[in-house]
């Protein structure tokens, strides 16, 4: 008997679908359809969208250099300026500042003025107040040279490249032993870009319903740090590699937080959690890691559980709605070049908290789920 199972006929979506690329990739129909009036929006369109796929790299790298000159602080710091003013602040020729505000405002992240004056563009200003946008496109030069060679990175094994020496856990023989200038860079960043991700998470879940909340993988307690003013009465427990636990240490002391919290420094892959909280978090950990890890970690997890306690599971995953790029294409290459990891979808998560001993999971919706989803799984009484 063949093992090989005969695959289920493509439904009617699949050969519309094959019908349009078929027609689409004839270069005589494409001619046609680009001068046909009816034609014309959907070949106009589907150009823009290719040749966007084309210039994504330089249309970042334009992002890149308005970050590292600090271009919308100063915009929005002194108000609109001229070009030979920001020309002499950002100590750029006259030709090259033009040249990049220019690019800048066909990105929509500056705007020149009717009168000439430059100013912030719509995307610029959402980056005012969210130093961690900008902490994550500085980063990106890392992403950046691995990526250099795509098809290199597919076909070798593993990472070993710049972003994986950032992440120095990230195929680590023994992540407990790291030292303190191998985690700093990357908890620095964690910390600066955790606002967005709390921010939604505290929107979604109400943390007052529970007493003790341990985030595994907490990095340096910057998402703590945010729920612990949403829900004053919760004590806090962390845990996090040895020197990032010791980061969380200094930062609850310094915010005051200590006499609320605990650190747990230790290796989730090899040592039981900390029992005491009836609410488990892990933000943004879970998409860094291979399977088995995962699995390993969930069941940890569901061991260190009381009766009826819960996990949320926040991170960016895989076939959101609206933002299917972010899932499957940037965090599907961000985590080839890490070396570990896969972005996964809800339902996959779902399925392995549900392997892993949990008795019930659901998403619960969050504003941009581009930044966060959230899962909350149910310990369930066994
Ligand atoms: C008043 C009038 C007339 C009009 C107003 C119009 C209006 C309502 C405008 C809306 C304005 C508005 C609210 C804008 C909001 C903009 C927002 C929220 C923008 C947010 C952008 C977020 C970005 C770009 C996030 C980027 C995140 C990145 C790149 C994250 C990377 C994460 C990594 C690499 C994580 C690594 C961790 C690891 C290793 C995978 O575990
Ligand atoms: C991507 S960061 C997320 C940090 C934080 N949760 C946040 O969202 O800002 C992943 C965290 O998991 C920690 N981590 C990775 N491997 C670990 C392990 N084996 N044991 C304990 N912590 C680990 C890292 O040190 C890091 O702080």
């Amino acid at each position: 008997m063949s093992d090989v199972m005969p695959a289920p006929a493509p439904g009617w979506r699949d050969r519309f679908r094959e019908f349009r690329e078929g027609v689409t990739a004839n270069p005589r129909f494409r001619a046609w359809a680009a001068r046909f009036p009816l034609t014309r929006p959907m070949a106009r369109k589907r150009a823009g969208q290719l040749f966007d796929l084309c210039a994504g790299f330089v249309y970042s790298q334009v992002l890149f250099a308005c970050v590292r000159l600090k271009i919308f602080d100063l915009l929005h710091e002194s108000g609109p300026l001229t070009e030979a003013a920001l020309a002499h602040r950002l100590s750029l020729p006259p030709e090259g500042a033009s040249r990049l505000l220019n690019a800048a405002a066909a990105l929509q992240l500056t705007h020149r003025r009717d009168d000439g004056l430059w100013t912030l563009g719509p995307l610029g200003a959402a980056m005012i107040g969210n130093p961690g946008i900008s902490a994550m496109v500085e980063h990106h030069a890392l992403l950046y040279a691995d990526l250099a060679d795509p098809v290199g990175m597919l076909r070798r094994e593993r990472g070993g490249n710049a972003l994986s020496a950032y992440w120095a856990y990230s195929g680590a023989d023994s992540p407990g032993g790291l030292a303190p200038d191998k985690v700093a860079d990357y908890s620095a960043l964690m910390a600066a870009s955790q606002p967005m991700v709390a921010e939604e998470v505290i929107a979604a879940f109400d943390f007052r319903r529970h007493q003790v909340l341990l985030d595994v993988g907490g990095g340096e307690g910057a998402f703590l740090a945010h729920v612990a003013a949403a829900a004053p009465a919760l004590r806090l427990m962390l845990f996090d590699l040895p020197p990032v636990a010791a980061r969380g240490a200094a930062r609850f002391a310094e915010k005051g937080l200590a006499p609320r919290a605990q650190t747990f420094g230790g290796d989730f892959t090899t040592d039981d959690l900390p029992r005491g909280a009836d609410l488990i978090s892990l933000v943004r950990v879970l998409h860094d890691h291979d399977d088995d890890v995962v699995m390993g970690l969930l069941r940890r997890v569901r061991e260190a559980l009381p009766p009826h306690g819960r996990l949320l599971v926040a991170e960016p995953m895989a076939g959101t709605a609206g933002a299917e790029a972010m899932g499957d294409a940037y965090f599907g290459f961000y985590l080839l070049a890490m070396g570990r990891g896969r972005p996964r979808r809800p339902a996959e998560l779902q399925a392995m908290l549900a392997a892993a001993g949990f008795a019930a999971s659901r998403l619960i919706p969050t504003g941009t789920p581009l930044l966060t989803r959230v899962l909350v799984a149910e310990a369930g009484v066994a």
